[in-house]
């Protein structure tokens, strides 16, 4: 059964991620895309080089987006939902121009986005949105049939959403019963984040945000709130009232004397172990998919560290395509497919800070330095009329 009301006015979802290099040939392209005009060090670059030429050069972000496609085309099936999805990428292909000629191609001007990152930051949400304006004023300079009239719409951020947050409950119990019994009741729960600079964190969010006048920014309060969820079910299920919990940080690559987030999974570590904690799970709830981040500077350094210190670690796993994620990316397409026809359907979110905006408000998550346009928000006015 299909309602072709339901998507309206969308004809089509794309899903708009990181991307990762496939083979050795291409990690240093890859890097060279991601950290154009960013001020990494050198230093730096030869390292994560390093993490991804020890696994044959391929990041396993790809084939997880390929695996969310077809859990999302699955689930739009089995549910009456026939709108067409899409793949494009900031950093590697498929390209995000060429999902969107591809789109186009397909007769299609009127796009939602899902980006692949749930918390409100510049690398997250803005920047995917600067992606989208570059891309829609070269198709449209190159007179691209359609780039014109297409209009494209950002899903809002989905941190709190059940389908992000209940998979991961699942796995952190399923990473605590992975440890020996005798421990489990005394493992202690490491929440991990990318780290992102001081100033990006605390400008994250909206401009009227409480949590922006706090260090940290909304992108912190955001995580806090998923990591109390998931502590406090997990102390429900456990019976383990007292569990102690934190949110530290992973993946800072800045130069040293720049302040990022902190502390960095590793020093939490070595806290923890001096402090006498029994084990240590790692939950890493700033992303979406076990990709690099998580494989190396969680799976391969932090457990190295552990190893080290004698601290029995375990690790949980990320949503990636469990169909209760697929099922939420459905539900927040019908929501602001309702809302953009004018309705007010319920929205969906857990915990105290609601459901989060769907229009980003000009001054949102702003980048560190300069200002580029940005499409699919308040900001952006070129909606192809
Ligand atoms: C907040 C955030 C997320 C989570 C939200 C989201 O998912 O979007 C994220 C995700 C990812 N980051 C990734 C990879 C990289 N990020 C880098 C650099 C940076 N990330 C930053 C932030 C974030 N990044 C920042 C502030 C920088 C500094 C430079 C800059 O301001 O841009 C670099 C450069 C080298 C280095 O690490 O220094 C690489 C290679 C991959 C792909 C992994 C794979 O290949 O499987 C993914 C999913
Ligand atoms: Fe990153």
């Amino acid at each position: 059964m299909s309602d072709a009301h339901a998507h309206a006015p969308y004809d089509a979802l794309l899903l708009l991620s990181f991307g990762g290099p496939e083979g050795e040939d291409d990690v240093v392209p890859f890097l060279e895309n991601v950290t154009r005009g960013r001020g990494i060090p050198k230093e730096r670059l030869v390292e994560v080089g390093r993490h991804y030429f020890l696994f044959g050069g391929v990041s396993p972000i790809n084939a997880q987006n390929r695996e969310l496609l077809q859990a999302l085309r699955k689930d739009f099936g089995d549910h009456g939902l026939d709108l067409p999805v899409y793949w494009g990428n900031r950093n590697w292909a498929p390209y995000l121009p060429d999902a969107l000629r591809e789109l186009l191609a397909d007769g299609h001007r009127r796009v939602l986005v899902l980006a692949t990152s749930a918390y409100a930051n510049y690398s997250g949400c803005r920047q995917y949105r600067e992606n989208l304006a570059a891309a829609l004023t070269a198709l449209r300079e190159e007179g691209v049939p359609g780039a014109a009239e297409l209009r494209v719409d950002k899903l809002r951020l989905f941190y709190n959403h059940p389908g992000f947050v209940e998979p991961m409950i699942e796995s952190t119990l399923a990473a605590i019963d992975s440890l020996p019994e005798s421990i489990r009741s005394n493992a202690r729960l490491a929440f991990t984040t990318h780290s992102i600079p001081d100033t990006l964190a605390d400008s994250s969010g909206a401009p009227g945000d409480p949590a922006r006048g706090r260090p940290g920014g909304a992108y912190v309060a955001q995580h806090l709130e998923v990591a109390r969820l998931i502590a406090e079910a997990v102390a429900e299920a456990t019976g383990v009232t007292d569990r102690p919990w934190e949110l530290v940080y992973q993946s800072r690559s800045g130069a040293p004397h720049i302040p990022w987030l902190e502390p960095d999974i590793c020093d939490h570590l070595e806290a923890q172990h001096a402090a006498g904690a029994a084990a240590v799970v790692m939950v890493p709830i700033g992303f979406v998919s076990d990709h690099m981040e998580v494989k190396y500077d969680l799976d391969t350094q932090a457990r190295e560290k552990a190893e080290e210190l004698g601290l029995p670690v375990a690790r949980a796993a990320t949503v990636g395509a469990d169909p209760r994620f697929a099922a939420a990316v459905r539900e927040l397409v019908l929501e602001r497919s309702a809302t953009e026809r004018g309705e007010s359907p319920a929205r969906c979110a857990l915990g105290a800070l609601g459901a989060s905006y769907d229009v980003c408000p000009v001054g949102c998550c702003p980048a560190a330095r300069g200002a580029a346009p940005a499409a699919a928000g308040a900001d952006w006015t070129d909606n192809g009329n």
